[in-house]
């Protein structure tokens, strides 16, 4: 304390508080036949809770116990349509029946399940296998106004074996790095796309079908481009998604560069024609960018946060 005998005021900064990752399986019986829906749903509401920290009031505090009993409630009288569906509903409920609630947000993760088949390729009516590694994500912000719902993907790994380059590159001292026009481009999408809906006002997107729409852009573009570098592959993914989807603004991409070097078999006496990789998992290139539509203001956070 040079100089000065008082310590300086200390004050309550940005607060919230919620339930993270409360895992619902909902299954509907359909007769025989089932379908579920399973997610990991995070709930963090923040408003005028400085009587908790500061005097220990706990009046203004709905417990987080109640948030996650709410999850499984809703599930049972609304069922979960989507996860982004689900998500307004959940961060409306707070907001909206709670005075000292003044935003909500919503982070859900799903994990999608696939119906299991018999000897003769029909869908079983009650058995499933987890889908792969990928996750669909949903985050929904309300402020008792307007809700913003950023839909995603991650962990989609994809590979192309050829129609990618990379050459041209700037050089330095350090620089070893040998120029290619005929390498492996393997990713892992990590995706984060907002809507332009935000009231009842405007009309209700069919959340799955945009999901799977969105989904198949992204592949058909990282499929159908012939890549100069992942940086150009990236914007041809985003801007594949706006283009071909009105109900999208903006589009995060963030895509680690999967490395996979050719196997050095010259020892062996072996010739290597692009055929054996050495696939390594780290370090890996990071390459990130928002893509948006032109006079649009980027509103999808730099990085991902919990929930
Ligand atoms: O597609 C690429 N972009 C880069 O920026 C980069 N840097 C690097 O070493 N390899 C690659 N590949």
């Amino acid at each position: 304390m040079s100089g000065q005998d008082r310590p300086r005021p200390v004050v309550l900064g940005q607060n919230q508080y919620g339930k993270a990752e409360t895992r619902v399986v909902r299954v509907t019986r359909d007769g025989e036949v089932h379908r579920l829906k399973d997610l990991s749903v995070s709930v963090a509401l923040s408003g005028d809770m400085d009587a908790v920290h500061l005097s220990g009031s706990n009046a203004h505090v709905l417990p987080t116990d109640t948030m996650k009993n709410t999850v499984f409630a809703f599930a049972k009288e609304h069922g979960i349509a989507s996860a982004e569906q689900f998500g307004v509903r959940l961060a409306r409920h707070f907001t909206d029946s709670q005075e000292a609630i003044h935003r909500a947000r919503i982070g859900i993760e799903q994990y999608d399940w696939e119906r299991l088949t018999d000897a003769e390729g029909s869908g079983l009516p009650h058995s499933f296998v987890r889908k792969g590694q990928e996750t669909r994500t949903a985050r929904v912000e309300y402020d008792g106004g307007r809700c913003e719902v950023v839909s995603g993907l991650k962990d989609l790994v994809v590979m192309n074996t050829t129609d990618s380059e990379f050459w041209g590159f700037a050089r330095d001292r350090y620089t070893t790095l040998a120029e290619t026009r005929d390498r492996v481009l393997a990713t892992e999408v990590n995706a984060r796309w907002r809507h332009a809906w935000s009231t009842d006002e405007d009309p209700l997107p069919d959340w799955e079908a945009s999901y799977g729409a969105v989904r198949a852009a992204l592949l058909e573009a990282f499929a159908g481009t012939h890549s100069l570098s992942l940086q150009q592959t990236l914007y041809a993914m985003g801007a594949r998604v706006l283009e071909t989807r009105d109900e999208i603004e903006e589009i995060r991409l963030s895509l680690p560069n999967k490395h996979h070097f050719l196997a050095d078999l010259e020892a062996f006496g072996l010739e290597n024609a692009n055929e054996v990789y050495f696939a390594a998992d780290r370090p890996y290139g990071l390459i990130e960018a928002t893509v948006l539509r032109e006079g649009g203001s980027p509103r999808i956070p730099t990085e991902p946060t919990q929930g």
